[in-house]
């Protein structure tokens, strides 16, 4: 069944953000959002994960037991949801509906699961992969980031292979970007993103 919560959602169109863990999603949009802060929100999704050194509770994630994760879910509270790397993460709706309340773009930071479950919905956001140059980078950029144990490495090395592979089915994705050079994906990042930040610009001047 499509899920209709965002028909009730005003504002500007949102922007999925995927890759394989390692791509540097995160790093990527932590730059575009502190430039453009008037323009882009993030939609702060749950996870039942551990946070890691320097996240906070409600600004990198809502950290939450399964228990209360499955009940939530349960409850319909959740766009979409997935199990990664041994656990829960999901968009609930009420993330979105906080970011667009403030005419925002809103991104959403997610696995292909969860990228296949929102094009089941009404989100109609655009769709941008971030991928690493080659998998010997990616997996040195998660070893260097020093967040996961061996076992987990192990789980997201290999997701990241089916993440990759999948990824090059057609029309998966409105925009690739592969992050070898920061600065030149910045760049290439902003670039596909220029109209809508424009057209969110301008509605913000007009008003
Ligand atoms: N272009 C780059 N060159 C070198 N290192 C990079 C580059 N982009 C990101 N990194 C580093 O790679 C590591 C992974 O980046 P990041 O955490 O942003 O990935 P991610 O895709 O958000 O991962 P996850 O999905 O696990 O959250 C970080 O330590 C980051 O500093
Ligand atoms: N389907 C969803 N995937 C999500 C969500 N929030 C994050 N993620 C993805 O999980 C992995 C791992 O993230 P990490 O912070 O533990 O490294 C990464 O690919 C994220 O994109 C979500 O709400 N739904």
């Amino acid at each position: 069944m499509r899920d209709s919560t965002s028909k009730a959602m005003a504002g500007p169109r949102p922007v999925v953000f995927s890759g394989p863990s390692g791509a540097g999603k995160s790093t990527l949009l932590k730059k575009l959002i502190k430039e453009h802060e008037n323009v882009f929100g993030f939609s702060v999704s749950h996870t039942t994960r551990n946070p890691r050194p320097g996240e906070e509770n409600g600004r990198d994630y809502h950290y939450v037991t399964r228990e209360a994760m499955q009940a939530a879910i349960n409850n319909g509270e959740f766009i979409e949801n997935a199990e990664f790397s041994g656990n829960l993460y999901g968009t609930s709706k009420a993330a979105v509906q906080a970011v667009q309340a403030k005419n925002l773009i809103c991104i959403l930071d997610i696995d292909m699961q969860g990228v296949k479950n929102i094009k089941k919905t009404d989100l109609n956001p655009m769709y941008i992969s971030i991928q690493p140059p080659s998998m010997e980078i990616l997996e040195k950029r998660l070893r260097d980031r020093n967040t996961e144990s061996e076992e987990s490495l192990r789980k997201r090395l290999h997701a990241a292979n089916v993440d990759m592979e999948l990824s090059k089915e057609p029309g998966m994705f409105d925009v690739v970007i592969v992050n070898d050079n920061l600065e030149d994906a910045y760049k290439n990042l902003k670039q596909a993103l220029l109209e809508e930040i424009n057209k969110v610009k301008k509605t913000k001047t007009s008003s």
